[in-house]
């Protein structure tokens, strides 16, 4: 398999206020490297402040890092090609259910990225959407609802629906499954494993749920004050964590695995 996605010495400071002679600046990230192929998910964990909401944001393009390099497909991501960025990775959030705008319907917040980034006419819209809403187990009527007709699953499943729509190869789950009960964390789990064979998507997941990192995730970095301190294949580093980050992590939560 090839590399998909691939980031190379990504850093990221601050600029924090303060006098002019004495500006402080706070270092987010510190270079880091990685690659993920198609149809695999890398897991990013760690503490609260540790940088994975900065490392995504710079992988969706809402940050400019200040050093380093994104490759997708070898091609060079630059920062100001926001739309091309937007395109091939999304991003969806915990709570990006609530944030559906609540007066339109669900055909409109689907056409939104559709009519920004595409050149199909009207009817062939409509038929992506509603071929969309079937891939993510909803029905191709529901265009016609509001987002206040459908549960928390639901909703996370248009949400889910928003970022496919445009084909992307990269999906961040920024603590996407964290709001969800266990039922339906599981159904939404098979969803986007079903859709990561069907589509050839690479996830970047991050979470704090290290039985979700445990299912979902072929490889895993653990990052601790903006840097990697553990990175490998999920299940090496769960059985056997070398940093004593990973080892709290693991104990925090009593995970192990035999
Ligand atoms: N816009 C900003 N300006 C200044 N500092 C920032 C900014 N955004 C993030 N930081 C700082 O960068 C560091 C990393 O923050 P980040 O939000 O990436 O951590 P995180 O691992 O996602 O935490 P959490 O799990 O709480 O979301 C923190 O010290 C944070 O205060």
């Amino acid at each position: 398999m090839s590399v998909l996605l691939d980031v190379k010495d990504i850093a990221k400071s601050f600029k924090l206020k303060g006098h002019w002679y004495h500006k402080r600046k706070l270092n987010a990230l510190s270079p880091l490297s990685f690659a993920i192929e198609a149809k695999k998910t890398l897991a990013i964990v760690g503490e609260t402040g540790s940088g994975k909401s900065t490392l995504a944001k710079i992988l969706v393009g809402a940050e400019t890092p200040t050093t380093g390099k994104i490759y997708l497909n070898g091609q060079l991501l630059k920062n100001q090609h926001f739309k091309q960025r937007c395109q091939h990775i999304r991003m969806i959030f915990q709570d990006s259910g609530t944030t559906l705008n609540p007066s339109l319907t669900i055909q409109e917040l689907l056409d939104e990225p559709l009519i920004l980034n595409t050149v199909l006419n009207e009817k062939q819209r409509k038929n992506l959407i509603r071929t969309t809403l079937q891939k993510v187990g909803l029905l191709g009527d529901h265009m016609n609802f509001y987002p206040h007709m459908f549960s928390g699953g639901q909703k996370q499943r248009i949400s889910l629906a928003r970022a496919i729509i445009l084909q992307p190869q990269v999906i961040i789950l920024d603590e996407a499954l964290a709001a969800l009960d266990p039922s339906l964390r599981s159904q939404m789990i098979n969803l986007l494993l079903d859709l990561q064979q069907q589509m050839g998507l690479a996830y970047i997941l991050i979470s704090h749920n290290l039985g979700i990192v445990r299912h979902f995730s072929d490889d895993v970095m653990i990052m601790s004050q903006g840097e990697v301190v553990e990175s490998g294949k999920t299940i090496e580093v769960m059985r056997n964590p070398q940093h004593k980050v990973t080892q709290k992590l693991m104990m925090s939560q009593n995970f192990q695995i035999k």
